[in-house]
């Protein structure tokens, strides 16, 4: 790290010489003018659990209460930013941490990240990138025996049949969140709707003050 005229020059990773910048609105000033605190809402769990129908039923909730809110799907990273990484461990780690979810919260969206991130120390790490409280796990407890029966886009079948190397519950690990913030889970022995599921969310970030300034 370098000094100059009140301006520090430094290294991160590859890039030299760069200076950061502070910007003349704050995080408050955003979260005063949006009525609302950023965070990231981090959906985990099994190819079919219902991470992506409970991303999208919750955004239409929030959107309808006037607040502003984005998603962020794996699946959808991978067709973009994300489109050079394989499903091995290193590249589902680096998967994980390009997610820009950080960014967004910090403009104060609520924003939406559903992907399975299937290693615990991946969650952990994106967890450590945000400020606290700004975080929270939301853990799709559906059995993988009901997500391989919905197989919605025929791929357990394919892994079954070895034509998927390396898939999450089949030939490759999933590993549960042990203490998160949002479990999602069987009510009264039936799988809750998509609203249910997504009105717990709601209901957790209203007692929680993230629904105000
Ligand atoms: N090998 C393997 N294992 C798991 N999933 C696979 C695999 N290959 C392709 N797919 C499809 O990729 C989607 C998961 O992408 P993610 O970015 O969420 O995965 S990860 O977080 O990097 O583990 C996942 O989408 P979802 O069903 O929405 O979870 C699948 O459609
Ligand atoms: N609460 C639910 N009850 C019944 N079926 C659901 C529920 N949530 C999702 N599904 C169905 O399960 C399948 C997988 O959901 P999806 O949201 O695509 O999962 P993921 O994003 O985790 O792969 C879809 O066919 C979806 O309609």
């Amino acid at each position: 790290m370098q000094v100059m005229e009140n301006l520090v020059r430094t290294t991160v990773g590859m890039s030299t010489n760069i200076v950061w910048h502070e910007c003349s609105i704050g995080k408050l000033e955003r979260q005063n003018l949006l009525m609302q605190k950023g965070c990231v809402i981090w959906i985990t769990g099994f190819s079919g659990s219902g991470k992506s129908t409970l991303a999208s039923m919750l955004n239409r909730q929030l959107h309808c209460r006037g607040h502003v809110s984005y998603v962020l799907d794996g699946d959808n990273l991978r067709h973009g930013l994300n489109k050079d990484l394989s499903f091995k461990a290193e590249d589902r780690a680096e998967n994980i941490c390009r997610v820009v979810a950080k960014l967004f919260a910090d403009a104060g969206v609520i924003c939406t990240a559903s992907l399975i991130s299937p290693y615990r120390r991946d969650r952990d790490a994106c967890r450590a990138l945000v400020p606290d409280s700004m975080f929270i796990e939301v853990f799709m407890d559906v059995p993988l025996k009901v997500c391989e029966e919905r197989d919605p886009k025929g791929l357990y079948k394919l892994a079954r049949a070895g034509k998927i190397k390396g898939f999450t519950g089949i030939d490759d690990p999933y590993e549960p969140p042990m203490d998160c913030e949002i479990v999602i889970q069987l009510k009264d022995g039936k799988y809750q709707t998509p609203k249910a599921m997504a009105e717990q969310v709601v209901t957790y970030l209203e007692e929680n003050g993230y629904l105000k300034a």
